[in-house]
């Protein structure tokens, strides 16, 4: 056991599909995984293991937000010897052509953090980005699937709730497309010890219409994004 996952040695896989939602990994483990079985319930942080096309993948609820991502990917790698970890989240959209439940896979976060400020010191603007191989990979798959997933950055924020629309506005002139809270930590843990991660998304809400999908759908719908996921977490 680590202090945050209740799995013992052995019981996690070396590739991991991260929700932040614990109950879309239950979702997920039921409804893709072969012969799932959960092993971990600490802080109801739910944590399963199963096969997928007779591969073993886990899926570990990861929480909201930078902090409590960072846990999670850090004992999952440290502890678990995990490789590859593709988050599978929701995402608030910023660019004017995306739509609700269109999917798009992070080729890099910009941040508004502290967290990598204090890892460099305030001397560097790390530029979190996502594993080359995994990213190739879901975009293979995406078009195998006759999915069209748009690639491109996104903003990981601290706040869900943010009192500067004006930035997102900015970044939108940018080319970042959407706001979601954990792809920057994700991405930095990731090649500090030598991991591969991606995030994939789906689009839950739109910050410029104000659409949005119930907190149902974002647990249990999502399916497009989750198969992405799958489908490369075991190429
Ligand atoms: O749906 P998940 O994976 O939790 O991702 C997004 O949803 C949460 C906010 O509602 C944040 O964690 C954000 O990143
Ligand atoms: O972090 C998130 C996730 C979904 N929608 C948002 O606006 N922000």
């Amino acid at each position: 056991m680590s202090v945050h996952i209740g799995a013992k040695p052995g019981e996690i896989a070396e590739r991991v599909l991260m929700p932040g939602d614990p109950l879309r990994a239950k979702w997920i483990a039921e409804t893709y995984l072969e012969d799932a079985t959960c092993y971990s319930t600490v802080r109801g942080m739910l944590g399963f293991t199963g096969r997928w096309n007779g591969v073993e993948v886990s899926v570990q609820g990861s929480g909201m937000g930078m902090p409590s991502a960072s846990i999670y990917a850090h004992e999952l790698i440290n502890e678990y010897g995990v490789r590859s970890l593709i988050r599978v989240g929701s995402c608030g959209a910023l660019s004017p052509d995306l739509k609700l439940r269109d999917v798009l896979a992070a080729n890099g976060a910009s941040t508004d953090s502290n967290m990598n400020r204090v890892r460099f010191d305030g001397l560097i603007d790390y530029a979190p980005v996502a594993d080359f191989g995994l990213l190739r990979t879901s975009v293979e798959v995406a078009e195998r699937r006759g999915v069209p997933m748009r690639v491109g950055p996104v903003l990981a924020a601290d706040a869900f709730y943010t009192d500067r629309p004006d930035l997102y506005d900015v970044l939108a002139d940018y080319g970042v497309l959407a706001v979601e809270m954990e792809s920057a930590a994700l991405y930095t843990i990731a090649a500090r010890f030598r991991a591969r991660a991606l995030t994939v998304l789906t689009v839950s809400d739109h910050i410029k219409t104000g659409e949005k999908t119930s907190s149902a759908d974002r647990e249990q719908t999502f399916s497009q994004m989750v198969e992405i996921a799958l489908d490369t977490i075991i190429a």
